[in-house]
């Protein structure tokens, strides 16, 4: 093709035929996510860098400008804890999440719903009136209940942090059906109206099963799951939901709320949930809309049921 118009042209032709080629792989993904929810989760250390937080906010607005109906739920861990060192305030983690105490929750309510939270929303909204910052306290999205966590084989007591009792999907359906691109914050009242902190990847697996999401994302500082973690050599691509509960309790703190949260997802009724590295600009155009995919996937069962990338 290239000797059909001028030679000289033709190292500016070949990039310009990759990219076309990059368009059309796009086609029938654009086709098989028309309308579709997509609840991404983007994880505190994956909004260390400036750029990539403004990539982030390019990329949502891409999705929906695309017919495709993304919700962001964020985290904001290492956000929380640089705050909190500054105040002088200690804080810890069992078994992947924070020892929570009312002083510390005041700090991360702070962080995730005045900081992390208006921060992506801003961002967002440089392309146009798009984002609307909630948190699980606005209009019963969340309702908490207090939880524990098991290290070692004992219930360890972690203060005001909770797991989610319930979900009312209404304000985020209503910014759905509005053209809007909802950026939650996971803290969220329990039954007597005290605020608890959620761990993110929790609270946004469960808003992908209330929402009837068709993917879940999880944006991280890693390219997946690693079977023998941290050998960069045993990156999982596609992992059955069975084998993921398999793997599930030997892995390391920091995976262990994802991945339950991938389970849980699609244990639910989502038919793919992605762990993908967030360092990469636009990694989650690369999930969506490419044959390939990226990153790990759990998916419901062994069968290649409609629309899954093997
Ligand atoms: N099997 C594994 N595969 C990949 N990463 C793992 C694994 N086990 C532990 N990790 C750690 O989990 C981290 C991601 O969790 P976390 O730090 O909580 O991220 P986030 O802020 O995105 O929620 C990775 O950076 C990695 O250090
Ligand atoms: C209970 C609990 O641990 N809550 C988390 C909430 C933020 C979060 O989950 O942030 P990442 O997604 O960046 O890890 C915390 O306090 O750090």
């Amino acid at each position: 093709m290239t000797d059909v118009v001028a030679p000289e042209l033709g190292d500016k032709l070949a990039v310009a035929m990759a990219k076309a080629e990059v368009l059309t792989e796009a086609l029938p993904w654009l086709a098989e996510f028309q309308g579709a929810t997509v609840v991404v989760k983007y994880g505190g250390h994956a909004m260390v860098d400036p750029a990539l937080r403004r990539s982030f906010a390019a990329d949502m607005v891409f999705l929906r400008r695309v017919g495709l109906r993304p919700v962001v739920v964020h985290g904001g861990g290492p956000q929380i804890s640089a705050m909190l060192s500054r105040l002088d305030i200690r804080s810890e983690f069992r078994g992947g999440l924070r020892v929570t105490t009312p002083e510390s929750l005041d700090v991360v309510r702070m962080v995730l719903v005045g900081q992390v939270g208006r921060e992506l929303v801003g961002l967002i909204n440089e392309h146009g009136p798009l984002a609307v910052g909630i948190s699980g306290e606005d209009a019963q999205l969340f309702t908490a209940v207090r939880r524990t966590a098991l290290v070692d084989g004992d219930e360890v007591d972690l203060g005001l942090v909770g797991d989610v009792a319930t979900v009312d999907t209404g304000i985020v359906d209503d910014l759905l059906d509005g053209g809007r691109i909802p950026v939650v914050s996971t803290v969220a009242p329990d039954a007597d109206g005290v605020v608890h902190n959620l761990n993110a990847d929790t609270a946004a697996s469960a808003l992908a099963v209330a929402l009837d999401a068709q993917k879940f994302v999880v944006l991280t500082d890693v390219p997946g799951l690693y079977a023998n973690w941290p050998d960069t050599d045993s990156l999982i691509s596609r992992l059955p939901a069975h084998e993921l509960a398999t793997l599930l309790p030997g892995l390391a703190a920091g995976m262990v709320p994802k991945m339950e949260a991938c389970l849980r997802a699609v244990r639910g009724g989502v038919p793919q949930a992605h762990v993908i590295d967030g360092r990469v600009a636009h990694s989650i155009l690369l999930e969506v809309f490419t044959s390939a995919g990226f990153g790990t996937m759990v998916v419901p069962g062994d069968d290649n049921a409609t629309g899954e990338k093997s």
